[in-house]
């Protein structure tokens, strides 16, 4: 097989290595995926605006983050089970990251312990949570990140419970006893126990252990147990964009998590112009969903993102070949990236303002 030269060819070869149902759940969205095929069309709505006779010899693509030096403003999303595409794990992807000089956002669902992911990984880690009912496994995993050297929690809060999610509903999906959520082992049962015929497992895992009643008040009760800053991952409107700001969120991601929660929620692309006007010059705004290419990257920088998460093309780089496919997958959107700022006479990551596209 011939080295993918784009995302998509590393979907194409990733995709055909897995199982079918694994397939399905990585690639899949909520609901009828609207907001799957919205977010990525999003993209397709604005332009970049090149500007011309520029000395772009020396691009720059470092930034800075809550005390974090990047080497590209790139990160790993947090996704769940990457031993599902391949032995090696977080830890094959968490190296990857490193050598790409991009962020690792290790899930809460990671099949791999965060103790074993930091010492395999060569580059910042942070760690993502969801509010589980049994809110003390939450402080114990905060006081292992910070032990471990991870450099910030990303609690996610579009997901009082995992969405319907149809093709796993039809395969009856569930995670293979094998693989298992290990950080959580000690506090939680098994996602493989909510196996059913006809049912996803995961979806009713959550039902039975998020905490479906959490609101602003509550984010204390986490910031106090921790010295780590608490990014908010999935924020979608200005308004919570600014009470993220005021509870203490040292930073927002937007995100619709992939069109994997509330299907028909806006694009993050769309929601990002708002979001930057109201708290960018307060906090870092983060964003993902649906970043394939170079310019994808470029149009979110444009319209306010500090940084990009890439979710489902590191999981399919991961399957290719793993660590080498993962990092393969960075360096290509890396490279991309580093093409749209010379050719587009923008060779400083603080070039990309609003002026960078225009909205067709
Ligand atoms: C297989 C898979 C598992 C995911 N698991 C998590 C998770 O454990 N926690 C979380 O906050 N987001 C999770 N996400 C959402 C990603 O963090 C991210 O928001 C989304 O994948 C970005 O979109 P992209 O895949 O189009 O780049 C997951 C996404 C995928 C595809
Ligand atoms: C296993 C919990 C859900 C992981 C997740 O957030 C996703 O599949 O999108």
């Amino acid at each position: 097989m011939s080295q993918p030269l784009t995302l998509e060819e590393f979907e194409h070869q990733g995709s055909a290595r897995m199982p079918p149902d694994v397939r399905d759940y990585i690639g899949g969205g909520a609901g009828r995926e609207q907001t799957l095929a919205a977010s990525r069309a999003a993209f397709d709505r604005f332009a970049l605006r090149p500007r011309v006779l520029v000395d772009v010899r020396a691009p720059d693509l470092s930034v800075r983050l809550l005390g974090t030096s990047l080497a590209a403003p790139i990160g790993v999303a947090p996704m769940a089970f990457h031993r599902l595409v391949h032995p090696d794990g977080e830890q094959a992807t968490a190296r990857a990251a490193g050598a790409a000089g991009a962020l690792f956002v290790t899930s809460i669902f990671a099949s791999q312990s965060l103790e074993d992911i930091a010492a395999a990984a060569s580059g910042p880690l942070w760690l993502q949570l969801y509010w589980l009912r049994r809110r003390e496994a939450l402080a114990d995993l905060a006081q292992r990140a910070e032990a471990a050297g991870y450099r910030a929690l990303m609690l996610t809060v579009d997901a009082a419970r995992v969405a319907r999610r149809l093709r796993d509903v039809r395969n009856s999906f569930s995670v293979p006893p094998h693989i298992r959520a290990v950080n959580l082992d000690a506090a939680l049962p098994e996602i493989a126990a909510y196996g059913a015929a006809g049912i996803s497992a995961i979806e009713a895992h959550s039902r039975d252990q998020f905490d479906a009643a959490v609101t602003w008040r509550d984010l204390e009760w986490l910031t106090s147990r921790t010295r780590l800053p608490l990014v908010l991952k999935g924020v979608l409107t200005a308004q919570d964009a600014l009470l993220a700001a005021e509870h203490g969120a040292a930073a927002v991601v937007v995100s619709n998590h992939g069109g994997r929660q509330l299907d028909a929620a806006v694009p993050g692309l769309i929601a990002l112009p708002e979001i930057t006007d109201a708290v960018a010059h307060r906090i870092p705004v983060l964003f993902d969903g649906g970043v394939r290419c170079g310019a994808d990257a470029a149009k979110a920088l444009a319209l306010g993102a500090r940084i990009v998460l890439v979710g489902r093309p590191v999981l399919w780089g991961l399957a290719c070949a793993g660590r080498d496919g993962a990092a393969a997958v960075l360096k290509l959107l890396r490279d991309e990236l580093e093409e749209v700022m010379v050719l587009s006479g923008r060779p400083k990551l603080a070039d990309f303002g609003r002026d960078a596209v225009v909205e067709l």
